[in-house]
C-alpha cells in the first residue's frame, strides 16, 4: 500500500512505504507456519536489513512538527504515525457532528485474549483519540487519567469505528468521551479521559511552534 502523506518529501514518503511493508512483515511473522530451516533463514536476512537501516539511525522517531503546508504531523507517533510500524496507523478525522472519528481494522497481531484483541491496544487507540478530540477543540493536553469499560471482545479483521468527543473543561483540565463501536453503532470499549494542558504547552504549543 502507498500512503501518500508527505506531497514533495519523497524521502519521507520512502519512510512511510518502509513502514507499512514492516507492518506486513509483523503480520507475517505472527501467522506464519513455515519450517524451522526458513524460519532461521528469513532471521538471517531480517538482520542484514536492520544493518543497513542503523547505518544512518536518529535517537528519536520522526517528531511531532509542523508540516511544509502549515498542518502538524507526527509521522513517528505510535498510533497514528505513518512512518512508525507499530502505528495501525489510525486516520483520525473530524466528526461532521463534532468530535473526532476514524475507521479502523486491527489485525491478529493484535490478539490478547485467544480471537479478540488486546485490552491494552483498545485502550490506547481510545487515548489517543480522546486526545485528539480535546485537542480538536484547540485544548490539546496529556493524558491524566483514562477508565475504559469493555463491554464486549472487540475482533480483529472486522471494520469498525471509532469516535470520541470533549465534553468539558475546567482550567488546564479536560475531559472526552469514546468508544469502539461496531459500524452500527453497538459499542464494544468505552472510555472517559481527563487530559491536562501542560503550562508550557499554553505558550508554545505540543510541537514547540
Ligand atoms: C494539536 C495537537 C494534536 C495532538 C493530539 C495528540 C493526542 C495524543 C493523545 C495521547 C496522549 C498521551 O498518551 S500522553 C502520555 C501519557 N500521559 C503522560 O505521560 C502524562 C504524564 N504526566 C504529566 O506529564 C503531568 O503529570 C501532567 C501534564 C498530566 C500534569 O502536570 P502539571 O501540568 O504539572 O499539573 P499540575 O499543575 O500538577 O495540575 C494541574 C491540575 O490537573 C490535575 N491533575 C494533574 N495530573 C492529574 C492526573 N494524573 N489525574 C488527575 N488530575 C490531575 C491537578 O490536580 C490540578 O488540578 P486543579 O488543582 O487545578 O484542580
Amino acid at each position: 500500500m502507498t500512503i501518500e502523506v508527505t506531497a514533495g518529501e519523497p524521502r519521507l514518503d520512502a519512510l512511510c512505504v518502509l513502514a507499512g511493508q514492516v507492518r506486513e512483515l509483523m503480520d507475517a511473522v505472527a501467522l506464519t507456519d513455515v519450517g524451522e530451516e526458513e524460519l532461521t533463514a528469513v532471521t538471517g536476512e531480517l538482520s542484514a536489513l536492520t544493518g543497513r537501516l542503523r547505518a544512518a539511525a536518529r535517537t528519536t522517531p520522526q517528531p511531532f512538527e509542523v508540516a511544509p503546508d502549515g498542518t502538524l504531523r507526527h509521522l513517528g507517533n505510535a498510533v497514528t504515525g505513518a512512518a512508525n510500524p507499530h502505528a495501525l496507523p489510525l486516520a483520525v478525522e473530524r466528526a461532521p457532528g463534532g468530535g473526532v472519528r476514524a475507521e479502523l481494522v486491527f489485525r491478529p497481531l493484535h490478539e490478547g485474549p485467544p480471537g479478540a484483541v488486546h485490552g491494552g491496544i483498545s485502550a490506547m487507540i481510545l487515548d489517543h483519540l480522546l486526545g485528539q478530540a480535546v485537542a480538536a477543540a484547540g485544548l490539546a493536553g496529556m493524558t491524566g487519567t483514562l477508565t475504559v469499560r469493555y463491554r464486549a471482545p472487540v475482533p480483529y479483521g472486522t471494520p469498525l469505528v471509532a469516535t470520541a468527543e470533549h465534553t468539558r473543561s475546567e482550567g488546564r483540565k479536560s475531559w472526552a468521551d469514546g468508544r469502539i463501536a461496531l459500524p452500527d453503532g453497538t459499542p464494544l470499549a468505552e472510555a472517559t479521559g481527563l487530559f491536562v494542558t501542560p503550562a508550557g504547552w499554553l505558550q508554545r504549543g505540543p510541537a514547540g511552534q
